[in-house]
């Protein structure tokens, strides 16, 4: 049939890109773009010589009518095209796939890496190496093994080269995000290459082929060559990150953030030995990651489209105020608790205020066990103020006055909106100090947006709250105001000891009604955040502000906590980051 190739990209290739675009752009972000560039550049350019070699020596060959006519070195337009498209499929496949796993957490030194890793990397080193001298001997054969061989020569090295650059990090990440943005397309071109050579789209000549089937008429080589192309994007890719990933983890050797820097210096990033990572660093950082996946899903979720330094960062500013949160929490008296109250203090006082000479590290070390270590020490003081942490703690005083007094510290609504202050608003100031940090812009209105943050900081507490009346019942804790109990005949004790029913679901919608009122007063603010920080702050305050909704609906509750459900959170971050792309 006339125009067969132009057809199969009009059926089969241009409309998952076009999906694969829809799906993937509002995560997209300037260093994306670059990235998929940079590898369709270095795809075509690699590509042409060898596939012109193959067309012009005959082991391809295109019937006349079937293809459009232009050419570029003996290859049909629609074949460049494949090349661009190919390479761009995959790149988003992968984008997609990565976007959730902060890179940044598998870096290591040769020291640090398990054995299996050190093994399975020189391994592999061992295979490509093998493979390319395998290619080699087959093309000098020039027999039915020729195609398998040119396959096999061209682009094993280059996979040599890619797999000693990050063969490491490509073992150590999980398999969503090496071996299903691998084998996703290729799966589907196997699909597609099969139905064209069954159409007589292309054909490979006998004499250079083996003549094996993976499937119907799907030859053996092409099945290699689309695994093959596949690995060599996934894998440069995956280099590319892995540069972006030590830039982005040691600011100390890269002052620039990595979504504004030229490719020459994540070049200089690529090239730092592995010796010169700091593996407290990364540790600390998976420590973070580790306790922001199991504490929070919905910032969790949401720390995905944050660019790379503010992630790491925010990430580090989590696990603090989610240890400090915990250490008070899970002491084992007041006195216990207001002891860390105590400690938790010196360590801004040691960081802030302490003469330079003063050893933070010591004091950490001298007065929290080693499991706080790294979120104490990797909080990153350089960018935030430390008033906000000061008020922080003194919110939690609140949460140890439940256990010290017989009267419960939230009797009035100016004391749970305190508390809030507190505890949240605090959040609200020093993630916007993150961003302020890392944005090239010039801030105007910080004022104004400081005041906003404060403000959205209540309504997502208002929300924690209202949600966890159940949860916080069983530590003793109501932070529903006295007087508001009152008005629904209830007592404190009587929340401990039924924290459920229809003056409860008034109180909460009561509470839900102040959340969206501070919500609506704050949210057309976040428009004036810098550009770096906007989309994805927004994406963290909506799909936390999903759950209130989902609790306005009167919606599922899994132990008393009301769970979003991860389509719905996934449509939210999806939604949002859409708008704001
Ligand atoms: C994306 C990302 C990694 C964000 C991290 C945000 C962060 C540092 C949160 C700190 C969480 C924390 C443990 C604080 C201790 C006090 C506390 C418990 C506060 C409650 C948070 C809930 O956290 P939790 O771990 O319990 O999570 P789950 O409910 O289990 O999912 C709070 C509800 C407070 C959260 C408040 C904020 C994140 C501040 C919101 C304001 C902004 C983002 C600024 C918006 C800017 C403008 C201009 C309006």
């Amino acid at each position: 049939m006339f125009f067969d190739y132009a057809l199969v990209h009009v059926k089969f290739t241009i409309p998952l890109a076009g999906l694969l675009t829809f799906l993937v752009k509002p995560f997209l972000t300037y260093l994306d773009a670059t990235k998929i560039l940079f590898l369709v550049t270095i795809a075509v350019a690699a590509t042409i010589p060898w596939d012109s070699y193959l067309i012009r020596t005959g082991v391809w060959t295109y019937p006349e009518d079937g293809v459009l006519g232009s050419s570029l070195f003996s290859i049909p337009v629609e074949e460049l095209f494949f090349f661009v498209i190919q390479t761009y499929i995959t790149s988003l496949v992968y984008i997609f796939c990565n976007k959730p796993v902060l890179l940044a957490q598998y870096l290591t030194t040769r020291e640090a890496r398990p054995e299996w890793i050190r093994q399975g990397k020189a391994f592999g080193q061992f295979l490509f190496v093998a493979f390319t001298a395998f290619g080699g001997f087959l093309v000098i054969q020039n027999d039915q093994r020729t195609y398998l061989g040119l396959i096999l020569a061209w682009a094993c090295p280059v996979l040599w080269m890619t797999w000693s650059l990050s063969g490491d990090m490509i073992l150590a990440l999980p398999w969503t995000s090496t071996v299903l943005p691998i084998m996703a397309p290729t799966i589907y071109l196997w699909f597609v290459d099969e139905l064209s050579l069954r159409q007589g789209v292309w054909t490979i000549e006998d004499d250079t082929k083996l003549g094996s089937q993976l499937f119907g008429k799907l030859d053996l080589e092409e099945a290699i060559f689309f695994l093959i192309s596949n690995m060599l994007v996934v894998f440069g890719l995956l280099a590319f990150d892995k540069a972006t990933a030590v830039h982005d983890a040691f600011p100390e050797l890269f002052p620039q953030p990595s979504s504004s820097v030229p490719m020459m210096s994540l070049l200089r990033a690529r090239a730092v030995p592995s010796a010169h990572y700091d593996m407290e660093r990364i540790i600390g950082i998976q420590e973070s990651v580790a306790r922001l996946q199991k504490k929070s899903r919905s910032f969790y979720i949401a720390s995905s489209v944050f660019p790379g330094r503010v992630r790491i960062d925010l990430t580090l500013l989590y696990s603090y105020c989610r240890l400090a949160d915990d250490l008070i929490d899970n002491a084992e008296t007041p006195e216990e608790a207001l002891d860390w109250i105590f400690k938790l203090k010196g360590h801004p006082d040691s960081v802030y205020c302490a003469p330079k000479a003063a050893n933070v590290g010591h004091f950490i070390r001298a007065n929290f066990p080693p499991s706080a270590h790294s979120a104490l020490n990797l909080l990153p003081t350089h960018v935030i103020s430390s008033e906000p942490l000061y008020e922080l703690l003194e919110g939690f005083r609140t949460d140890v006055e439940f256990k010290m007094s017989d009267r419960p510290p939230i009797q009035e609504e100016e004391h749970l909106e305190l508390y809030a202050s507190r505890v949240a608003s605090t959040i609200g100031e020093l993630c916007l100090d993150v961003i302020f940090y890392h944005t090239l812009q010039k801030v105007e209105n910080k004022r104004a947006l400081y005041s906003a943050a404060k403000e959205m900081g209540i309504a997502l507490q208002y929300v924690n709250i209202a949600r966890d009346v159940a949860v916080d019942a069983k530590i003793g804790r109501v932070y529903l105001p006295v007087s508001w109990l009152e008005e629904e005949g209830m007592t404190t004790e009587m929340v401990l000891e039924k924290p459920s029913g229809p003056q409860i679901d008034v109180m909460r919608r009561r509470l839900l009604g102040k959340a969206f009122q501070r919500y609506r007063n704050s949210r057309p603010a976040m428009d004036m955040i810098p550009k770096e920080g906007r989309g994805p702050m927004i994406v963290a305050v909506e799909s936390y502000m999903e759950i209130g909704r989902v609790l306005a609906e009167g919606g599922l509750r899994v132990e008393g906590k009301a769970t979003v459900p991860a389509w719905r959170r996934i449509g939210v971050v999806w939604k949002t980051a859409l708008r704001n792309s």
